[in-house]
């Protein structure tokens, strides 16, 4: 998001991945075009949490290679924001929204850091663009389950990401902030690539620019014969199981 920094382009190449001996991805290919807005969908247990962890570096693929911008994700580290799927926090650890928010402003160094002026007022800004600034000074273990999303949000989006990968943003968001959710994420495309797993296919279909359909994730292909023209994702869950289908969505295909 940041002006200085163009969006990155992503691309996944044969990527397959196995927890031991059992399979999660097989052969994915995907690409996204710097900017763009794409969703995933599909069952639970597809794949789409696991997709998310190796396109941040998080995990490695057993075969085949990411690149964000020709580079390997743990090159990209300081320039990727993450929401995972869920944050469990002890109530009791000592911090603030505001500090949990804060650590999205640390980069990866053996010095000790402290906060610069810069880093205070992108925290500040993080919190107000997810309505979270009346409660920065609350204890993280005092939180609502939408507030502590809202923050987590807050932190994947303060370091201005020019890659934010969002595992099922709207975990705990009522209806209402949900809608403003997908709102700011289709205001950030364009200079943020987002990739964000979903199980709202209503929501994601009114933002998204494309939406991937992650089943069973055995193997996958996107931009080919396979491409479907349905304004129903769910028209897709006939198809074969196994890959990634991708379904255009009429209103944002330029
Ligand atoms: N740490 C792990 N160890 C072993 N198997 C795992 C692990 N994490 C995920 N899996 C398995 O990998 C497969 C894909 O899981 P994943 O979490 O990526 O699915 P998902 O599409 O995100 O599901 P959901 O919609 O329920 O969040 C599932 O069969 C799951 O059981």
């Amino acid at each position: 998001m940041s002006t200085a920094e163009p969006a990155a382009a992503l691309v996944l190449e044969g990527v397959s991945v196995a927890y031991g001996t059992t399979p999660a991805l097989r052969d994915v290919d995907l690409h996204l075009r710097a900017g763009e807005l794409v969703a995933l969908v599909g069952p639970n247990g597809g794949g789409k949490s696991t997709l998310l962890k190796v396109v941040a570096g998080l995990l490695s693929p057993s075969q085949g290679s990411v690149r964000i911008d020709g580079q390997p994700p743990r090159h990209r580290r300081h320039r990727i924001g993450y929401l995972p799927q869920t944050e469990l926090f002890d109530p009791s650890f000592p911090a603030s929204v505001c500090d949990v928010v804060a650590m999205g402003r640390l980069r990866s160094s053996w010095r000790p850091q402290w906060l610069r002026r810069s880093d205070r007022v992108a925290v500040e800004a993080a919190l107000a663009r997810v309505g979270m600034r009346g409660l920065a000074r609350r204890p993280i273990g005092q939180l609502s389950g939408g507030q502590r999303q809202r923050t987590l949000l807050a932190r994947a989006l303060v370091a201005d990401p020019d890659l934010l990968i969002l595992d099922e943003p709207e975990a705990g968001l009522d209806p209402e902030s949900t809608a403003g959710l997908y709102e700011l994420l289709s205001s950030l495309a364009g200079q943020a690539t987002i990739l964000v797993a979903s199980h709202h296919v209503d929501t994601v279909a009114a933002q998204a620019l494309r939406i991937l359909r992650v089943d069973q994730c055995l193997s996958a292909s996107t931009n080919d014969a396979d491409q479907s023209t349905s304004s129903d994702p769910e028209a897709l869950t006939s198809r074969e199981r196994g890959t990634i289908h991708e379904h255009s969505n009429a209103r944002f295909t330029p």
